[in-house]
């Protein structure tokens, strides 16, 4: 478990994250949300020691991160696999290379066994057999989940993942967040994933913080976002159309009007207005 106390980190005069608390949940999947320039990959990145808090503790099972000497936090950081914005893979290396980089930095493996474990990764990210490829080779899809392999060679505890469905076709994304969610479950990992991408929230939150100028404003789960009577958080994840509707259906689902197989010819015209209130009068019962 990852437990953050009072997290405060300000650039000059400028406070980017305002004493943020909260619980990151083992082996689930973790998001992080909220508009652009709310504090999420400062907020992330002192969690990964990138950054030093200006206060405030960051406890990995319990133990203060915050507190550590740099060996002691070099130790965690073993712990912990990174795929950050733009996949950052080394332009000039092969695939192979690019993952056994951190098994090189961090182990004493032989080559032999570095190979088998870099053939195991890649296999489970569905790119067996692309060894020799240079990303400029691949497609955006492929570069992502070599990143993930990257970030998972070393069979981490913690994944800190930042934007994984920038620049990627909805199509893409949706398998790259698959792959993360069962990764996370397979290998029991807690990941924190940095997201604005409400499919991904839907699909894969099992635990969600919404950020709002450097504050946590809302925490809850997939289940529950799209019920929430936070209106900020309302406006940030109903500025989707298609959301907007999700929730009207799983309204008119809950009422029984509609069942689950969507067989919207249970749905009277006269029903309609009374099941699904305009947008004006949810936010007066705010
Ligand atoms: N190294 C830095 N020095 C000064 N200010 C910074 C630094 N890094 C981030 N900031 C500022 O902190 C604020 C929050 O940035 P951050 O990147 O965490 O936002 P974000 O929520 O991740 O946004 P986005 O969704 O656009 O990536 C921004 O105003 C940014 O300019």
């Amino acid at each position: 478990m990852i437990e953050v106390k009072g997290l405060r980190k300000s650039f000059g005069d400028k406070t980017i994250i305002n004493g943020v608390d909260v619980e990151l949940r083992p082996g689930m999947c973790n998001l992080i949300i909220g508009s652009s320039g709310s504090g999420k990959s400062v907020f992330t990145k002192c969690l990964v020691g990138l950054f030093q808090p200006d206060s405030g503790q960051i406890f990995y099972d319990r133990k203060d991160f915050t507190a550590m000497t740099t060996d002691q936090k070099k130790e965690v950081r073993k712990e912990i696999g990174m795929l950050f914005q733009g996949s950052a893979l080394f332009s000039s290396m092969t695939v192979e290379e690019n993952v056994v980089f951190p098994l090189d930095m961090f182990t004493k493996k032989s080559t032999k066994e570095k190979r088998e474990r870099v053939n195991e990764v890649l296999e489970r990210v569905n790119l067996k057999g692309a060894n020799k490829k240079f990303p400029a080779e691949l497609s955006g899809g492929m570069m992502k989940r070599v990143g993930i392999a990257r970030a998972i060679v070393l069979n981490p505890k913690y994944l800190f993942v930042d934007e994984p469905n920038s620049g990627l076709d909805p199509q893409t994304s949706g398998l790259i967040d698959h792959l993360i969610k069962e990764i996370t479950d397979e290998y029991k990992i807690t990941t924190v994933v940095v997201t604005h991408d409400m499919n991904s929230v839907m699909e894969i939150g099992d635990h969600i913080m919404y950020l709002y100028k450097g504050e946590k404003e809302w925490e809850g789960n997939n289940k529950e976002i799209i019920f929430s009577k936070n209106q900020r958080l309302n406006e940030f994840i109903f500025a989707s159309e298609f959301l907007r509707d999700a929730k009207d259906m799983r309204m008119l689902e809950e009422t029984g009007k509609i069942a689950n197989d969507r067989n919207m010819a249970e749905l009277t015209q006269d029903d309609a207005p009374t099941l699904v209130p305009p947008p004006e009068e949810e936010k007066k019962e705010e």
